[in-house]
């Protein structure tokens, strides 16, 4: 972020995509559309975050080419975080912890999407194996969807809200892991808060500079989000969001001229809005 600016850019193949570029809803389609951003946009984006249920509905062709696509960032020196949302009970969570962030694993990423609705410390084999292998994990805390807001937003215990319990579990492993930065900077266990909640961070006293955590924030874009929404939404932890858009982005495609003219122009209105 700090060379690249704080825009990731997502990829997610929808079939309307597809077939607005002209590729069929296959495996060959999919490559095509994967390399296609990551050789347009790549070096001017933070990270790629590839959205696995968009290759999973492929089945094995599907992340045979997500495989590809995270060898392929891995050698051109982009960041990828893999958007698998995975959350399990800890002894199958040590599986997806294996599949997303064990070196020399196929399907590795620099970072995976979790859940932690089986309860944060369910997390703790993927936790553990980020902290080990210099990857990172973003953890739903409010996602971007409306729905979202009725098990978030809902009393967790401690008097605070399930979202403000995984934010203070989040700065807890920041504040005491291995990875914790000698600076004070950002720690490597990560939060996804979208674009789109609002006011929602300040009705729940949630003080997500105090985290130290990467915030990945999804609704950029296509959700209606603005960068002048996300620098009034997260206030002083705004340095320390990664905003990510998809549709809004792919769809200026499949020109990598029009790609790359769409990520630098989202990237400009995020600097600006700092
Ligand atoms: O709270 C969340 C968590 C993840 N997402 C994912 O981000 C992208 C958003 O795509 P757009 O096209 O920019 O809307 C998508 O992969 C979601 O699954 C999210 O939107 N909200």
């Amino acid at each position: 972020m700090d060379s690249r600016g704080a825009l990731c850019v997502g990829i997610d193949p929808h079939p309307a995509l597809l077939a607005g570029w002209e590729l069929n809803d296959d495996a060959a389609g999919l490559e095509r559309f994967s390399l296609t951003v990551l050789d347009a946009v790549g070096e001017h984006a933070a990270a790629l975050k590839p959205q696995v249920a968009l290759y999973e509905r492929h089945g094995s062709a599907g992340l045979a080419v997500l495989e590809k696509l995270l060898a392929a960032c891995a050698d051109a020196g982009v960041l990828s975080i893999a958007d698998a949302k995975r959350g399990d009970i800890g002894s199958t969570m040590a599986a997806y912890a294996d599949a997303w962030l064990r070196d020399g694993s196929a399907l590795a990423a620099d970072a995976v999407t979790l859940s932690p609705y089986l309860g944060f410390e369910s997390l703790r084999p993927a936790l553990d194996l980020a902290a080990g292998t210099g990857r990172g994990v973003f953890v739903l805390a409010l996602t971007s969807n409306p729905e979202g807001a009725s098990v978030q937003h809902a009393g967790g215990g401690a008097g605070r809200s399930v979202a403000a319990g995984i934010a203070a579990a989040a700065a807890a492993e920041n504040g005491t892991g291995t990875e914790c930065t000698a600076d004070g900077g950002l720690g490597s266990v990560g939060l996804v808060v979208g674009a789109t909640v609002g006011t929602a961070l300040t009705d729940l006293g949630i003080d997500l500079a105090a985290t130290r955590a990467p915030l990945l924030a999804p609704g950029l874009g296509a959700q209606g989000a603005t960068a002048a929404d996300l620098a009034v939404t997260f206030g002083a932890a705004y340095p320390n969001v990664l905003a990510t858009s998809s549709r809004g982005i792919l769809r200026a495609g499949p020109d990598p001229q029009k790609l790359r003219e769409a990520a630098l122009q989202t990237g400009r209105e995020l600097a600006a809005a700092g």
